[in-house]
């Protein structure tokens, strides 16, 4: 049902009770003023990412900008942090809209909690409502939740981690709200409405408004967000200077533009953070079409191949040469269940993981999963004993835009091909089904992860070399046979009533789809939007 608040502005969504005390008309008045002001410019954006990917399939080789070499060169840093963004070394992220994960993940003895609206969550209606509803509270503290079934109650401890939120990306939309019949940017509406709600409270509390920007692709979207934040900041009138955002480079084109990033940002930046798997996700995704460029196997692009070594590095030392944190990335390892060997194994994992992030100079990282805070809280300990490493300049470091780009060596499994398959498709049924973080085969599964599944499986398909280490091509006809077998295995494992219900038919569909047409679906989620209310 379509509920006109004003001419210009309508909720398509269901007005709940939870609805109408995050939609107030004060709130909306500031979403649609959000809309008129900038939306414009983001979909001129948004184009100018197809224009770039028409230059990069002409064969265009990556650079550092030419017109942006004063920046980049220049002598200037980001602006004084606050005082809770300094010591930011064990980062917890989990969806918003699942309360008792926020309230486990604010007490979880990390420093801070990424509340992602993004890719750990399915942007449904009511999930982006009731996670706007769990933000409301947590900034108030109020936040409670009972266990069905065993009545266990959860609430706040007394130090809490410090809350930073992460909005859509530019390229979502709530189809929820229309403005002049169009619908909002799902970055506008869950940026606006935290904001709208909490950016004076969080002020009151000693904290601040503080955002995880994702899949930036340039600094002028960068400038985008910087706008956006003067402009919200005078609307409610709090202090320019006062919203704090941390970029996520995870995007082949965004390594190109750290510094600027930083300096567009610079009165509201907390820094940058090396989101691995969006970034793979886009090496793959942007040089598709780039004849010398592949991936082997997903689980032989590790952190240390080169290409990925290469733009660690070179945030670490963009961001401290600026004042800046370099926070590390998501290792995909969660606790294990049962199994004490494979759990050690899984820990050991992810140890090597934060001891190499702490050693490279890295002022923090991110984990998945609370069993996992004093993992790598106790190796940032070990290497930080200051809050974070801002000092360590790494002027030792040389990163080439070769370097950055250079093409990992490994192979091309059928095993590596199957789990690409198999993984795809139960992402994308928990995801249709609203859950956004899934764990599959004890890994941490998101978005991002499920999109490097599809775009790699893609691309081997139509690359000519896309070729098994057994000799056989990569091609549509293997991969539905693949699919069917690995289909088959879920339903087996899962039973036919779970499989029925859990939508595993629709997102093999799905998949398919974004493997079966020659034109390369930008985001899975874009089609994935068409399925979820
Ligand atoms: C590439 C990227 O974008 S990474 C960032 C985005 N991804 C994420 O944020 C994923 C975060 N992690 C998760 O969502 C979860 O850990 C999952 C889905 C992977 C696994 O969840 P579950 O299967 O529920 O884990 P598990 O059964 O071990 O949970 C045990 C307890 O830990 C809690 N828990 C698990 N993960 C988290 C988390 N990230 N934050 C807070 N609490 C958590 C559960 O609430 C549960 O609490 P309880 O004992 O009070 O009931
Ligand atoms: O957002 C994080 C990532 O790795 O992608
Ligand atoms: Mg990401």
């Amino acid at each position: 049902m379509e509920h006109a608040i004003s001419e210009k502005l309508k909720i398509v969504g269901e007005l709940s009770e939870d609805a109408k005390e995050i939609l107030t008309p004060e709130a909306l008045e500031f979403l649609f003023n959000l809309h008129v002001q900038f939306n414009e410019r983001r979909k001129t954006l948004l184009q100018n990412r197809q224009e770039r990917q028409k230059n990069l399939d002409a064969g265009e080789k990556l650079d550092f900008l030419k017109e942006t070499i004063e920046i980049r060169e220049g002598n200037w840093t980001i602006a004084p942090l606050p005082e809770d963004l300094k010591d930011r070394r064990v980062e917890i992220t989990g969806p918003a809209v699942d309360r008792k994960m926020v309230i486990n993940a604010l007490n979880s003895g990390a420093k801070m909690f990424m509340a992602c609206f993004e890719d750990a969550s399915t942007p449904t209606w009511e999930n982006m409502i009731a996670g706007q509803i769990n933000m409301r509270d947590s900034i108030r503290r109020t936040i409670q939740f009972t266990q069905p079934g065993t009545g266990k109650q959860y609430s706040l401890k007394e130090n809490s981690a410090v809350l930073l939120v992460r909005p859509r990306g530019l390229h979502l939309l709530e189809k929820n709200v229309l403005v002049n019949n169009e619908p909002m940017s799902g970055s506008f509406f869950d940026f606006g409405l935290y904001f709208f709600h909490n950016a004076k409270e969080a002020l009151a509390r000693g904290t601040g408004p503080y955002f995880y920007l994702p899949k930036l692709e340039s600094h002028l979207e960068a400038r985008l967000w910087n706008d956006v934040f003067v402009f919200a900041q005078d609307y409610v009138g709090i202090p320019q200077g006062t919203i704090k955002a941390t970029v996520l480079i995870e995007t082949i084109l965004a390594a190109f533009e750290m510094d600027e990033i930083l300096y567009e940002l610079k009165e509201h930046s907390a820094g940058l953070n090396c989101g691995r798997w969006d970034y793979i996700f886009s090496y793959i995704k942007r040089l598709r079409n780039q004849p010398d460029v592949i991936l082997p196997d997903r689980g032989q692009v590790t952190m240390t191949v080169p290409f990925m070594k290469a733009y660690t590095s070179l945030c670490i030392q963009t961001c401290h040469k600026r004042n800046a944190p370099a926070m590390g990335g998501m290792a995909a390892q969660i606790p294990i269940k049962g199994d004490s060997l494979a759990n050690e194994m899984a820990f050991e994992k992810v140890r090597e993981d934060k001891r190499r992030e702490a050693t490279d100079g890295h002022d923090g990282t991110w984990v998945a999963h609370p069993g996992l805070v004093p993992v790598a809280m106790e190796q940032f300990d070990a290497v930080m004993k200051t809050p974070n490493q801002i000092h360590r300049k790494r002027e030792d470091v040389v990163v080439t835009a070769e370097e950055l780009v250079a093409v990992p060596e490994g192979t091309i499994t059928e095993e590596g091909l199957r789990i690409n398959a198999s993984v795809g498709v139960q992402y994308i049924a928990s995801w249709l089904r609203g859950n956004g973080a899934a764990p599959i085969n004890n890994l941490m599964e998101d978005a991002a992860t499920a999109e490097i599944s599809r775009t790699q499986v893609w691309q081997w398909i139509r690359h000519e070399k896309g070729i098994l280490d057994d000799g056989r091509k990569v091609t549509l006809e293997l991969v539905y046979d693949i699919l069917q077998e690995e289909l088959a295995k879920i339903k087996n494992s899962v039973g036919e009533q779970v499989y029925q219900s859990g939508r595993y038919d629709e997102a093999a569909e799905l998949f398919k789809s974004l493997i079966d047409q020659d034109e390369f679906v930008e985001f899975l989620t874009l089609p994935g939007y068409e399925k979820i209310s």
